[in-house]
This record gives structure tokens, sequence and C-alpha cells, in this order.
């Protein structure tokens, strides 16, 4: 936080607005003009006299504040972010934050940015993917990748001729769909393949943490800092491909610090005082709706704006079921190269594989496979409905078979836990603390048995 300025005069204020070049603009309480920069009455097509004769309720109705943000602030009484068009045709993006004295809101200040750079970049970058998805040629596939339906064929199609640009990439879909494998492999089939793959889950990264997970530090720059002192996560990714997964999970503040390093394309270290360059490539990915996290003001807009640049929306299993052979067959041979055992299926289990929600998805599909391979019959639920989830079976049943071994045993215990933890309700804070664990392992460890936290904490 910056030093509180107790009161500021007129006179200064007045300088200060002379001199940014910054789009500013001061209101009261009320929404009345108090100031204007010289570059915020050129960006709004407006006279300084003119403005300071209105308010943003009149100029928002006469389109001169498309929205008004100071207008969201009165209202909401938070700081807001709004994305608009002005009347001299500039997409500029306003920010606006309360003024409060003794915890009164007072007056508004807003500040506004031209995005017309960053949408000449982004034009430039669609237009390069636009040839490239004109070029007549075999679709292209990603390695390792199922992708037989419509659906995963169109998004293999897009993902496979973006990996070659510089554009920055969003997976959206739910836990266990793939985007961590799609990521892998938009990078393994870029430029960059060379470099690092550095992949970080943000859900799994205490906030206390992030900063210096991300960033590194110098030696002595806070203590407990390891003493030779350490790169950050964005720095070991130079060259290569920065993976944030569960990217919804970031907390506003370090939202804004990722957008600093994007928009610079420097970091500074925790302690140091000289930035280092980096050039990394970025895919984010997360289970969420971004958009709607940006409504509710969790993420911030134009973080999200920077970000969304390819959206890429994997679609669930059970959207795809014409792929479950397919990913059956991969997994059928991978389980017989790890175990060397043969998984035959009748057709009861084809129908039960074939009829299932899979909320966990194809990670869901892998670990049943794997179960059934290594404990037989009894991973099935055969009076299960079609599309319910089966009920787990008891975990003593399953420990009373001869075919398991220990580790087996061990993670079918730890599973039917969390799948008892997760029937009680709350998200991952909630049932960690029912479990006795931390946080972050109740992430991994759903994750692991593609488990989903159905609703986030009443806390969080
Ligand atoms: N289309 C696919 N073809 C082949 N294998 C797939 C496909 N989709 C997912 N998989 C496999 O499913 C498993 C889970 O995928 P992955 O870890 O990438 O999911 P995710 O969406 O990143 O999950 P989370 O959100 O929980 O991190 C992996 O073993 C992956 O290889």
């Amino acid at each position: 936080m910056p030093t509180t300025v107790a009161s500021i005069d007129s006179a200064t204020l007045e300088v200060l607005f002379e001199a940014s070049h910054d789009h500013l603009v001061l209101t009261d309480a009320s929404g009345r003009i108090l100031s204007a920069s010289p570059s915020a009455c050129a960006v709004y097509g407006l006279s300084m006299q003119a403005l300071s004769e209105s308010n943003v309720h009149a100029l928002e109705a006469q389109g001169v504040f498309a929205p008004s943000v100071t207008r969201k602030v009165l209202a909401s009484q938070h700081a807001e972010q709004v994305l608009q068009t002005t009347p001299t045709g500039r997409r500029v993006l306003a920010e606006a934050y309360p003024v409060r004295v003794d915890g009164r809101l007072v007056r508004v200040i807003s500040r506004s940015r031209d995005l017309t750079d960053l949408e000449q970049e982004y034009a430039e970058l669609q237009r390069q993917l636009d040839a490239q998805l004109r070029e007549p040629e075999q679709p292209p596939t990603l390695e390792g990748i199922e992708a037989s339906s419509p659906a995963m064929r169109r998004l293999v199609t897009l993902l496979a001729r973006v990996a070659a640009t510089r554009a920055s990439i969003v997976l959206l879909g739910e836990s266990g769909v793939g985007k961590t494998t799609l990521a892998r492999q938009v990078h393994r089939q870029s430029e960059r393949a060379n470099g690092p793959f550095v992949e970080v889950n943000c859900a799994a990264i205490p906030e206390t943490l992030f900063e210096s997970e991300m960033f590194g530090y110098l030696p002595g720059a806070f203590s407990g800092a390891a003493r030779q002192g350490k790169p950050g996560l964005l720095e070991q990714a130079d060259g290569g491909t920065l993976f944030l997964d569960e990217i919804g999970e970031l907390g506003l503040g370090m939202q804004s610090k990722l957008l600093k390093v994007l928009q610079d394309g420097m970091v500074m270290r925790l302690g140091d005082t000289r930035a280092r360059q980096l050039d990394f490539r970025l895919i984010v990915a997360t289970h969420q709706d971004l958009a709607r996290e940006v409504e509710e003001g969790r993420f911030r807009l134009d973080l999200y704006y920077r970000l969304n640049v390819v959206p890429a929306w994997i679609p669930p299993l059970r959207e795809r079921r014409e792929e479950i052979p397919a990913l059956v067959e991969r997994q059928r041979a991978r389980l017989k190269q790890r175990y060397g055992l043969d998984l035959s299926l009748d057709a009861r289990q084809w129908g039960y594989l074939m009829s299932h929600a899979w909320p966990g998805n194809v990670r869901e599909l892998e670990n049943h496979l794997e179960r059934l391979c290594l404990a037989g019959d009894t991973a099935l639920a055969p009076s299960s409905p079609p599309t319910a989830d089966p009920a787990p079976p008891p975990v003593l049943d399953e420990l009373e078979t001869d075919s398991l071994d220990l580790a087996t045993a061990l993670d079918t215990t730890e599973r039917r836990l969390l799948e008892r933890a997760l029937a009680q309700g709350g998200g991952t804070r909630a049932i960690a603390r029912r479990l006795g664990i931390s946080q972050p392992s109740v992430v991994r460890k759903l994750a692991k048995y593609g488990l989903n936290a159905k609703r986030p904490d009443a806390d969080e």
C-alpha cells in the first residue's frame, strides 16, 4: 500500500491531472465531475468545461461513458473495471476506485487505458491463425490425444494449428478431460518444444507462498528464504511454456502481478532491484466459467482479456461417448505394458463403460480400468442405474480380495475416504479439515482419483 496522504490541496491535484498521460476522471460521491486530465478530455471527446458541468449519470445516458465505471463504483461501493467504446472510437479499459474518508465514500477516481495496441496485437495473431486454418491439408493431430468425436477433432485441429504461434491459450473444461495433456502436446508441437514446460497448479500453492514461488527471490529476501536464493517458476519457464492450471483459483492480488509480467515481459525476484527479461508462451486452464468470475468481480477483466486469445472448450466425456472404445484400447495397452495383465471386458462391463456419467472424465475412466485390471469385477457396481455414479464398493470387500496389492489397497482406501468426505459437501478446505490434511493435498488427491469438489467452501 502506498503511504497515506492525509489531505491534498487542489493546486497539487490540478498539476497531477495536467501532467498525467492517463485518462483520469475524479468525481464526488454523487457522480459530479470535479476534475479530468487532458487525455481524458481527448479520449472522451469533450472539453474540460463540458465535462465539469456534467455528471457520470448524464454522460452515461449520452453515451460518452459507455458504460460508466464510476456509476458502477457508486452502486457497488468497491473498485470496478469495464470495457468502453468512447465517442472518439477508442476501445478503453476503465477502472475506478472509491476514495473513502472515515469509511465513507467521498469521491471516485477513474483511470482508463487504451486497448488499441493490445487489440492490434490480437488482430495480428487472429490473422495468423485464420491464415493457418485456411491452409488445405490433412487435419492435424496432437500425439497421444484421442480425437474421434467431431468436437474433439475441431479442438485438436485448432490447437495443433495455434501451437506454432505465440498466442495464449485458455483450456476450459471439467476435471480429467485432458487439459494438462493437451497443454503438454501443444508445447511439444510448438517451436519451444526444446524449452521447458513448467506446470503450476494455482490451487495447490498456498497464497502466502505464491509470490516467492512464481517470482523467485534473492538470498535473504525474507526469513525462511533459501540461502542461495531461488529463481521463480516464471523464470524457469523462460524459452518454453508456462502452464497455469486452475487459474480461476488465483487471488486478485496475484492476478495483478501476473498481468504486469505479461504486459512488461519482465520479472523481478523478491528482494531484487533488477528486472529480468522473460519470453514464455502461456497456457492456462480452468474448470470455472471465467467470464462469470469476471462478472462477479473475482477475476480481473484486463487479465481475462489478455489471456483469452484462443479459448478452447474441451467437452466432458459423457458428451463424446463414441471415444470411449478408443480410450479403453489405449488404457488397455498401457496396463498391459505396466502390469503385464490383459484386461478383457464382457458385454455387461462394456454396457457400464458406455453408459456411466463419468463425472471425473477420462481420468476416472482410466482409473476405473486400472482398478478393474488389478482388482477384478469388484470395481464395478452392476446394479447401479446406467447414468448415475456407481456406489463405490465397500472398502473392506475390496481389501479382502486376494488380488489386491498394498499400493492399490491404500489407494482404494484413500479414494473411499475422499468420496465419503466429498459426499458430506463443502469445498476443498472443508474436506481438508475433515480429513486432517492440507488443502493443497486435497486438491492433488482429488485430481489423482478424478474426483471433483462440487461446491466451493462458504469461506473461500
Ligand atoms: N483425448 C484424450 N486422449 C487420450 N488421453 C486422454 C485424453 N484426454 C485425457 N486423457 C488422459 O486422461 C488423463 C487425465 O487428463 P489430464 O490430467 O490432462 O486432465 P485435466 O483436464 O488436466 O484434469 P485436471 O483439471 O484435474 O487437472 C490423463 O491420463 C490423460 O492422458
